[in-house]
């Protein structure tokens, strides 16, 4: 497995507080690297010394290949706290402006600004912008330059349903389309579930676990949750215990069931359908992902 980034027992502690106790994180190149824990459990320092915006106590990091004293970051965005934009300025003046000041040659800004979802709003102030749109503006200006690896601490925080769900698209569109590598700090899991191909728990500056998304897919492999009209109920509840009679079938409302080991959801949704049942939903259980992120953050011990 090839890293974009390696962390090796990196601590920070300020006066006689640690914040982050010997962290060990590996980043692999084009993941979705979702750091999750409470607040201040300690994601922004990591971010933080990754970005080179504080240093390390004690411990050392391989960034692209080059350790900790020679990393350079000319192929790295960072959007790290809130989004310095200048709000006086429009998003494509703000583009040109930090562009400058990272000594960067002029580059095709529009598309920047298509990217991240603000090709209408390019002439409008950004004080006249949405949080959702600073966001994004935020999101833009770490894209200059075409970074390979992009750091975003909480880009979603503050965003509204829709927001969320246009900056997850934005960001899958990079991570697939360009190969950027993603690391994203969040406390809302089910976000981060949906985004993230990996991921390290971190909690009182330790890090509690890190694992893939098929491991955690693995974990929570109880069963496959199926959503039917509620006329269908009762049929479906009869053909699944014809077709999988050693499964047990749990009734969890009016119209969802709840298969308690895990098989193939296409086979059972062409099974249903084919017998007639109009089926609404199929999906693992995403309250087993859920209660397995809250059981490492409660209960966890560092690794
Ligand atoms: N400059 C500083 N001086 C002293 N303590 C600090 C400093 N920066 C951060 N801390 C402390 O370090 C701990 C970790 O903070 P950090 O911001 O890294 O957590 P976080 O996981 O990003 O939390 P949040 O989700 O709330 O942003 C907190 O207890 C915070 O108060």
């Amino acid at each position: 497995m090839e890293y974009i980034l390696q962390t090796d027992n990196l601590s920070k502690v300020y006066g006689t507080k640690t914040v982050l106790d010997h962290v060990s994180i590996h980043v692999p190149k084009k993941s979705i690297y979702g750091l999750v824990g409470k607040n201040g459990a300690g994601k922004t320092t990591l971010m933080r010394i990754i970005c080179g915006l504080t240093q390390q106590s004690e411990g050392s990091y391989t960034l692209q290949g080059k350790s900790n004293g020679d990393a350079v970051r000319n192929n790295m965005g960072m959007l790290i706290e809130k989004p310095g934009i200048y709000e006086h300025m429009t998003a494509l003046e703000n583009l040109r402006y930090f562009s400058l000041l990272f000594g960067l040659q002029s580059q095709d800004y529009r598309k920047i600004l298509e990217m991240v979802g603000l090709q209408n709003a390019e002439k409008k102030k950004a004080r006249q912008f949405s949080l959702g749109m600073k966001q994004r503006l935020g999101i833009a200006i770490s894209l200059l330059g075409n970074p390979d690896f992009l750091i975003l601490d909480e880009p979603i925080n503050g965003l509204d349903p829709e927001g969320v769900y246009e900056m997850r698209k934005m960001l899958e569109t990079l991570n697939r389309e360009n190969g950027t590598t993603i690391m994203i700090a969040s406390h809302i899991l089910s976000e981060l579930y949906k985004l993230a191909t990996d991921y390290a728990i971190i909690e009182g500056g330790c890090l509690i676990d890190e694992f893939s998304k098929e491991t955690l897919e693995h974990a929570c492999s109880s069963g496959v949750r199926v959503t039917v009209e509620p006329e269908y109920l009762q049929d479906a509840k009869t053909l699944i215990a014809s077709r999988y009679p050693d499964v047990r079938c749990e009734v969890l409302s009016n119209q969802s069931l709840h298969l308690h080991e895990k098989i193939n959801p296409a086979d059972l949704n062409q099974f249903l359908v084919e017998n007639k049942v109009r089926v609404c939903g199929l999906g693992t259980n995403e309250e087993d992902i859920e209660k397995f992120f809250v059981e490492k953050l409660s209960g966890g011990q560092a690794v």
